[in-house]
């Protein structure tokens, strides 16, 4: 179906340059349905997080948009236009899976932050393959369930093979791996993931408990509870959780907000946002982070060619001293 879309995207991006990461920030306007469940009213636009932090800065702003009537050349470069949001998605990947070099892409977050999701969603576009952690680890340990490894052999048993399973996972390549929402803890994990790209999808704790109230808490052990309220339980358990690992989270490349997608497309409920929409959102960023490992090489061979012109005048100017002496 021809979908008559108004579309503009933009990006501008924050770069953790510390950590060589960047913090995405798109939007899009729809000024017609599109061809997903979730359709949006005009007009939809959407930036990514506009974060204070100390690290965070803001070299880039990208800025491409398009309608049908007016489809401006750097529309999706190819200038045909998508009539749905798997077709932006479709679009968005082809660009950037020969950019990635096949890096795998490592998603973290929370319990229920979506990352086997999205993470379905964005493998398939990229043509990648899809593994989960968890998973990983119950194959590992012979097929016990997380919670029954918990049980069985306690946390830092569960805590060392899931390492095992990211440093094996850090030797292959286009993967998009989905892991466990307490993978952040061991800077181990993290020397491993930085083989790849990481993305943070940061959903409020709001939204998570009531995904993981919705499903029920038996498969997630540290959010097991017997008695009281399910949502307000689940609610107080992720609340020290995070406060444990908020820090951790923000040694990602990037941070995806749902709450700042939400609040640009002007949706109160971040349970609107569809994995595509948010596997858009992640791309975005990886289309960024190719761009930035492009401006990497740049300034390096630029400080080489600066390095070697002054190895040059030094050499002249000890030879002249010879000459003259
Ligand atoms: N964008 C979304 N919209 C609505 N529901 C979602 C969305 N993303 C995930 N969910 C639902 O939330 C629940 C948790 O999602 P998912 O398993 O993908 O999260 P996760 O981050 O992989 O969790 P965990 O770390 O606990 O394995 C699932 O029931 C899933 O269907
Ligand atoms: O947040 C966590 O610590 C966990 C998240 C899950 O994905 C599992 O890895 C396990 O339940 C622990």
């Amino acid at each position: 179906m021809e979908v008559k879309v108004s579309q503009g995207l933009q990006l501008s991006t924050w770069m953790n340059l510390e950590k060589t990461a960047r913090k995405p920030n798109g939007s899009l306007r729809f000024s017609h349905k599109c061809g997903e469940q979730h359709c949006y009213k005009k007009p939809i636009p959407f930036h990514l997080p506009t974060r204070k932090g100390r690290s965070w800065q803001r070299p880039l702003v990208l800025k491409v948009s398009c309608s049908s009537e007016n489809v401006p050349a750097s529309v999706l470069e190819s200038g045909c236009f998508p009539a749905s949001l798997d077709k932006i998605l479709e679009k968005k990947a082809e660009e950037i899976e020969q950019h990635l070099n096949g890096r795998c892409i490592y998603l973290v977050g929370m319990m229920g932050s979506g990352k086997t999701t999205v993470g379905k969603v964005l493998s398939e576009a990229l043509g990648y393959s899809f593994h989960d952690c968890d998973t990983l680890i119950e194959q590992a340990v012979g097929g016990n369930t997380v919670a029954e490894i918990f049980k069985l052999h306690g946390e830092s048993f569960f805590r060392d093979n899931e390492t095992e399973v990211l440093r094996k996972l850090s030797m292959m390549h286009q993967l998009v791996v989905s892991t466990g929402g307490g993978a952040v803890v061991r800077p181990i994990n993290w020397r491993y993931m930085q083989k790849g790209i990481s993305v943070w999808l940061d959903v409020p704790l709001e939204a998570l408990a009531r995904r993981i109230t919705a499903v029920g808490t038996d498969s997630r052990p540290l959010l097991h509870h017997e008695s009281g309220d399910p949502y307000l339980k689940t609610m107080k358990l992720l609340t020290t959780l995070f406060e444990e690992r908020g820090e951790a989270y923000t040694n990602a490349n990037a941070r995806v907000s749902l709450e700042n997608i939400a609040n640009k497309l002007r949706d109160t409920d971040v349970c609107n946002l569809t994995p595509t929409v948010i596997a858009i959102e992640v791309s975005f960023f990886l289309s960024l982070s190719s761009l930035y490992s492009l401006l990497q090489l740049f300034v390096l061979f630029q400080s080489l060619f600066q390095y070697a012109a002054n190895l040059i005048i030094f050499f002249g100017r000890c030879l002249n001293k010879l000459r003259s002496s």
